[in-house]
């Protein structure tokens, strides 16, 4: 059986990407030192545990499965976070991913998906962005994504190891099996945000800006569900077999909506009031972000089908009910809501 190591596959993203690695056919063997992941997550096929950093591990891993190609979303990833933390972002995400193109280079394994980000690009020029647009990320996490792609430039030049970096934009939603979802020990996103305030986990909810240059003044963000994304990785790794030279590719729908959108949708798929606060801007959130996803399109086949925000929505809520049954039932909740 053919099998592709997971870097990463007990997070939110790598896990879903596993589950669409086994519905194809594919053995994903999950690479992940569990710093954020959960072992729970990982239903679809072996745990290594380990760390990108440990590149003998790396390189015996792909060996001893034979690995047909790697798949890496194993980073830390918080805006927010690495303006306060840069070492931990450039430590884990830059020689993280130096250690998996040297680990790759000690064996035959030269291909390569790497999960980058629309964080890359920074405050854009222009709308919808394309590949081409100005790449002048805002924050540590974004550099760390930048010089990751350029350094898989740089490998594929000199030691033939092909990569298809995939620049998400906002990863939403969860299995439609209601398996596995988002979740995370200090959760900043919008999505599973909202729900745990919905669920009674979180006191209040709170709109970061209401004063950008929008139409209701909060900021428009190009939601994607996960699963269309796992099966764009399955397209890469696909094209890469195929002997595809390697390239960089927008994941996104092409449509935004705004933060008021989305807890309007929010309110009316899950049939629960969803009273929030206006708060100030979060440092280094831009405006609007949407992508021009033309080229995956033409070259990935990319074709969101999971991405609507009934989809969405009624996926993560269906997972945050049964991920937290015990809460969900709270008496604050049903007095209150
Ligand atoms: N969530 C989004 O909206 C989004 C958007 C753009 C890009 N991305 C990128 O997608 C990838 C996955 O994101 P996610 O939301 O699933 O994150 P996540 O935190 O849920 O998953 C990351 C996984 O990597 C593991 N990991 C981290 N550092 C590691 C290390 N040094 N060694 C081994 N394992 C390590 C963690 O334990 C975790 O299981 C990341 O590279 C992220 O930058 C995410
Ligand atoms: O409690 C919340 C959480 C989020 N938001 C707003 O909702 C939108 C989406 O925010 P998320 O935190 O869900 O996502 P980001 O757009 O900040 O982050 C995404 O894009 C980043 C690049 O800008 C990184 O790639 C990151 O990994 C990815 O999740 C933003 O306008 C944010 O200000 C709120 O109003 N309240």
């Amino acid at each position: 059986m053919e099998s592709i190591i997971v870097l990463g596959g007990a997070g939110y993203i790598g896990s879903q990407a596993c589950k669409a690695l086994h519905t194809a056919g594919i053995q994903p063997v999950t690479y992940d030192n569990l710093s954020l992941g959960h072992e729970s997550f990982v239903k679809y096929g072996p745990l290594i545990k380990g760390d990108v950093l440990d590149t003998a591990l790396l390189s015996e891993t792909i060996r001893r499965y034979d690995a047909s190609c790697v798949m890496h979303f194993a980073a830390l990833a918080s805006v927010a976070d690495s303006v306060t933390d840069p070492a931990s972002y450039y430590q884990n995400n830059v020689a993280g991913t130096l250690s998996v193109l040297e680990a790759m280079r000690a064996t035959d394994c030269r291909s390569l998906v790497f999960s980058s980000t629309c964080a890359i690009y920074g405050q854009p020029e222009v709308v919808p962005i394309d590949e081409s647009c100005a790449k002048n990320p805002i924050n540590p996490y974004g550099r760390s994504k930048l010089i990751c792609e350029q350094m898989m430039n740089d490998y594929s030049a000199a030691y033939g190891i092909r990569s298809i970096a995939l620049r998400y934009f906002n990863a939403v939603g969860a299995d439609f099996d209601g398996e596995i979802g988002e979740f995370r020990e200090h959760e900043t996103h919008i999505i599973p945000r909202a729900m745990m305030y919905l669920l009674g986990h979180l006191d209040e909810f709170v709109i970061h800006g209401s004063d950008f240059p929008t139409p209701d003044g909060t900021a428009i963000r190009d939601y994607i569900h996960v699963k269309d994304l796992a099966e764009a990785h399955i397209s890469a790794a696909r094209l890469l077999a195929g002997g595809h030279a390697g390239g960089a590719y927008n994941l996104g729908q092409g449509t935004g909506y705004s933060v008021l959108q989305v807890l309007s949708a929010i309110e009316r798929i899950t049939g629960r009031k969803m009273p929030a606060i206006t708060g100030g801007r979060r440092q280094g959130d831009p405006a609007i972000l949407i992508a021009q996803p033309a080229l995956a399109r033409e070259v990935l086949g990319f074709a969101p089908r999971y991405s609507s925000l009934q989809d969405i929505i009624s996926s993560a809520w269906t997972w945050h009910q049964k991920a937290h049954p015990q809460k969900s039932l709270s008496a604050r909740e049903a007095g209150a809501r």
